[in-house]
């Protein structure tokens, strides 16, 4: 299928809006039509969403959506190793701008722990992540190198990371820019997801989807990964 100029493979979609509004709102509606079927079949629902900056519309919009939210848990492909009030926290950009209004009765499974190190307070993430429960609705995002989560390209990690028998859900890894220190699902975690949506903004994250779509080496470009299965993509100018 061909969009945005792209020659995409059949398991991935893609969406082209024509503004970041836009695609805020297709996406919230997109991701609460997934949250009301699982809640639906199941009685309940998980949604794990990334952080930086593109996602604030996009959660200022889905939290206005309705829905049971007291049947929804939410939690974070990524973090930061900064505590909540840190300007850079995912973790406080989600509670600010999407558990609010009705979304505020949500459940939130963090990643970020006080611990005296990175490699601790990963580890304690992964114990609190054996109670999110399977994954619904997995919102990626994608940096110009191509990592998407904290799957950064050239960190330590990564590999194990990457792996397809990886047992930890969640790793240390280091970021080419500050915060370095990060947290991040990894893949067998973040594969297992029902949908898997990916947001992309702008004609330079558009140049490394193609550049990511042109090669195989996942580690060089961690989407690749993600690539290979079904992903519904909504790019916007
Ligand atoms: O560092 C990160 O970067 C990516 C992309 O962020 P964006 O603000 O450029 O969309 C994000 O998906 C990831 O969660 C975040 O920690």
């Amino acid at each position: 299928m061909a969009i945005f100029n792209l020659d995409l493979p059949t398991q991935v979609t893609g969406l082209s809006l024509s503004s970041p509004e836009q695609l805020a709102g297709e996406l919230a509606i997109t991701v609460a039509n997934a949250l009301r079927a699982a809640i639906e079949a199941r009685g309940s629902a998980v949604l794990v969403v990334s952080g930086g900056r593109s996602p604030i519309t996009f959660f200022e919009r889905l939290c206005g959506q309705t829905l049971d939210w007291s049947k929804v848990t939410i939690s974070l492909a990524d973090e930061r190793f900064v505590p909540v009030r840190h300007a850079d926290s995912n973790e406080g950009l989600v509670r600010h701008h999407l558990l609010k209004g009705e979304a505020a009765s949500a459940r939130f499974l963090g990643l970020y722990h006080s611990a005296p190190s990175l490699d601790e307070a990963a580890r304690l993430a992964h114990v609190a992540l054996a109670e999110l429960g399977a994954i619904d609705v997995l919102v990626l995002g994608m940096g110009e190198d191509g990592h998407t989560a904290s799957l950064f390209p050239g960190s330590p990690n990564l590999e194990l990371a990457l792996s397809a028998d990886c047992e930890r859900r969640c790793l240390p890894m280091q970021a080419p820019s500050v915060p370095r220190q990060r947290l991040t699902l990894t893949l067998p975690l973040l594969a297992s997801a029902q949908l898997t949506l990916l947001a992309v903004q702008g004609q330079a994250k558009l140049a490394t989807l193609a550049a990511a779509l042109a090669g195989e080496d996942v580690s060089a470009m961690p989407i690749r990964a993600f690539l290979r299965r079904p992903l519904e993509i909504h790019w916007c100018p």
